[in-house]
């Protein structure tokens, strides 16, 4: 018999799987259950270390599961030409391991499982339409079996018709996955379907999924039911949601339960708080205290409502978004069916357009949820929850990386916390589930990179435009008004789209912005570093005329390949003056879109980027301004150091390598200012740069670095490569 875990105790376990030496599956395996854990929190951790933003964010230690063995509801499972079931291994040469002694699948799924591997090796004539697998040369259609496991609630007439009991009350879904042209017609699909389900053991349903020969994912977007049921009540701590096929499950049930139990405990603990004033000028204010009872919830990525019908079960009103309608659908089915639907609301829809009408709408909430997919939260989505200024908010993320990206810009829009909470979703891999309770803070004060003379040199974040605009909460000058002694709104010296990310230039007077706007026209340059999809020449100089309203300019873009990552280029771009969108027009121009660049670059491969690497805007950030000081003479290099949400996603997409060799050739800026004798293009002395006198007070939330007297390597020293030729000039996009 297991032993129940007492709380807080961490089991000292070692997993032992007959397959581990080959199967991909529980990367893990080979550790110290202790350790797995360790190495999970150190996961959660190294994605926040990449912001300056989430810095004093503690990460709890990871919670542990209970199982870790036989827990996994869900499995996808490859079958071979020769009728292996199981996962590629761990050679990448995408040879199936079979896994009969796999020891995560739950054991309704192995049982079920076991009998294919039965029958695949001698299959009855009638059922050959689903079981003969798929083989390039020679024929076959079975690709993979896609299972999964229900727990019947007691409420449900099928627990008494099947015989289920509180110790055993789990049956099956299952789905063959099909090479959509070797299928048979539907009908004699159906046929098979009906043949096959009575030799399963537990299953309930059967359906056929068809998989498009060139699709990289194994399911494509078409499911049929064959025989049984097209879905089933599933027990998760209290209440029930309906599975169904295709649809949403957390891996792990007993591990769903826990999160659920952690959000209520959350949600709960606003009743002992009192109401906070959020204090921003012009916003609706929050929710009152008095209508606390019962509260009022937004469940954000509802799926089949798992989330919404444990938080209504606990006495709140819910109302819970989801995109995909027949998840949506059965999430009101499930309401209705446990009394639950005059507290639970579901509406189907994308989050970013629903929770846009519902914040013009005037709505208000206590709280909301997001438990988005792993690609996290988008970009507009953010703005638009922001804007309803609930007094929590709390994030439940299967992916650390997209999950630090979302925190980060959530600071900026009003929302941080103190503590990180990792949980052990699924046992024996590198995944880790972590959840996130956000309250309502100030925007925090942008870094100040230099301030000298009139003018500060800040780091303007990403999705962020620079003055304020209608369709964004906040602005870079709007949080420049927090620095000390920054009263007035500062004047830009040179814009940044929303998009891009990097040092801005902002000067306090009229004054300094003309003087410090003709010293950047006539010495500085503004240098970035972007990604370009394919691979450009190694230098170039992109000469094309840009239209802006009815006026068209001359401009001129000048880059430099620095490395190839994962067939994408890494480029030092240096316009020559700024048009609008002028980097971004002029790489697409030459067939080398920005990455991430939603309006001029290549939606397949930026979706790619989005999904696979959480890019979720264009690889463009300015790393550094070199220009001469206007009075001083003194030739000033200042540098803002690529940002975390690109350096995650150069890591994703390459690997650390391809960072390490950017940084040594120091195209990735620092974070300082230094300077150089425009004569000798030496060190010099830091007396000749501002110093504060001894005594002299310096406020503290201006931490100005000094500038360093070092030699900065010059950019143009880079090794040369053939030129570009120039790109004629053309019309207009
Ligand atoms: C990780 S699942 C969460 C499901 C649910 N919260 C649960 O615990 O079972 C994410 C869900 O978000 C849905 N989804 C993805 N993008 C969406 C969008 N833009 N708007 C609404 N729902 C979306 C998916 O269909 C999926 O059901």
């Amino acid at each position: 018999m297991r032993r129940t875990l007492k709380a807080g105790e961490i089991p000292s376990t070692l997993v032992e799987c007959q397959h581990a030496a080959e199967c991909a599956g529980c990367p893990h395996i080979a550790h110290d259950y202790a350790l797995q854990l360790e190495t999970k929190r150190a996961r959660v951790r190294s994605a926040v270390a990449h912001y300056p933003s989430l810095e004093l964010l503690y990460t709890q230690p990871v919670i542990p599961a209970d199982p870790i063995v036989g827990y996994r509801g869900r499995a996808k499972l490859i079958v071979s030409p020769t009728g292996a079931i199981g996962l590629y291994g761990r050679t990448g040469h995408h040879e199936v391991i079979d896994i009969p002694g796999c020891r995560v699948l739950a054991p309704a799924l192995a049982v079920v499982t076991a009998r294919l591997r039965e029958l695949i090796a001698a299959p009855p004539p009638e059922v050959k339409p689903l079981l003969l697998p798929y083989d390039p040369t020679k024929g076959g259609v079975l690709r993979a079996i896609d299972l999964r496991e229900v727990h019947l609630p007691q409420a449900s007439p099928l627990y008494k018709e099947l015989g289920a009991t509180e110790e055993d009350p789990a049956y099956v879904l299952i789905t063959f996955v099909l090479q959509r042209e070797r299928a048979v017609t539907r009908e004699e699909l159906r046929e098979a379907g009906r043949a096959i389900r009575p030799l399963l053991p537990r299953v309930l349903g059967v359906a056929a999924n068809f998989h498009d020969a060139e699709a990289p994912q194994i399911l494509g977007p078409e499911t049929i039911l064959l025989d049984g049921v097209s879905h089933v009540p599933d027990q998760i701590g209290p209440t029930y949601h309906i599975a169904a096929f295709g649809s949403f499950v957390q891996a792990h049930r007993q591990q769903a339960a826990r999160v659920h139990a952690i959000l209520l405990r959350e949600i709960t603990s606003l009743e002992r708080e009192a109401p906070t004033s959020d204090g921003s000028e012009g916003e609706p204010g929050p929710i009152s205290i008095t209508e606390r009872k019962p509260m009022r919830l937004l469940d954000l990525y509802g799926g089949s409502g798992a989330i919404a019908l444990a938080l209504a079960h606990g006495g709140h009103r819910v109302l819970s978004v989801e995109s995909f309608a027949p998840a949506a659908a059965n999430a009101r089915t499930a309401a209705e069916a446990q009394g639950l639907a005059g507290l639970m609301e579901v509406r189907t829809g994308d989050v970013s357009e629903v929770v846009a009408q519902l914040a013009a709408a005037g709505e208000r909430f206590h709280a909301v949820v997001l438990n988005p997919p792993r690609r996290g939260i988008s970009p507009t989505a953010r703005e638009a929850i922001a804007r309803l200024a609930a007094p929590l908010m709390i994030y439940v993320s299967c992916d650390p990386d997209t999950l630090a990206r979302d925190l980060d810009h959530l600071t900026r829009l009003g929302y941080s916390s103190t503590e990180l909470t990792p949980l052990d979703m699924i046992p024996l891999t590198e995944e880790v589930e972590t959840i996130v309770a956000l309250r309502r803070t100030p925007s925090p004060q942008p870094r100040v990179i230099y301030d000298d003379d009139g003018v500060l040199v800040v780091e303007k974040g990403p999705h962020e435009p620079v003055g304020p605009q209608q369709e964004y909460l906040g602005s870079l000058l709007a949080r420049c008004g927090r620095i000390p002694g920054v009263a007035e709104v500062p004047h830009v010296v040179h814009a940044l789209d929303p998009g891009t990310s990097g040092l801005c230039m902002l000067a306090r007077d009229e004054e300094a912005l003309a003087r410090w706007g003709e010293a950047l026209a006539t010495t500085g340059r503004l240098i970035y570093v972007a990604a370009a999809k394919g691979v450009t020449p190694g230098k170039g100089a992109i000469t094309r005329d840009l239209r802006e309203g009815n006026r068209v300019y001359s401009a001129r873009t000048r880059y430099r390949r620095l490395a190839v990552a994962s067939g994408h280029s890494i480029l030092r771009v240096i316009p020559d003056g700024g048009r609008t969108h002028q980097i971004r027009r002029h790489l697409a121009a030459i067939g080398h879109p920005v990455l991430g660049d939603e309006r001029y670059g290549h939606v397949p491969t930026n979706r790619y980027f989005e999904e696979k690497h959480g890019l979720d805007r264009s690889f463009v950030h300015l790393v550094r301004i070199e220009i001469t000081h206007p009075r001083t003479g003194v030739k000033l290099i200042i540098e803002s150091t690529l940002p975390g949400d690109l350096r995650s996603a150069l890591q994703r997409s390459t690997g650390p390598s391809v960072i390490r060799f950017l940084e040594q050739k120091h195209a990735l800026g620092e974070n300082r200012v230094s300077a150089v004798s425009p004569v000798q293009d030496e060190p010099v002395p830091s007396s000749r740069y501002y110093i504060p006198e001894e005594g002299e007070p310096v406020p503290p939330s201006i931490r100005v670095p000094m500038p360093i007297s070092i030699r900065v390597p010059d950019l143009d020293d880079s090794p040369r490569t053939l030129r570009h030729p120039i790109v004629p000039t053309g019309d207009d996009d």
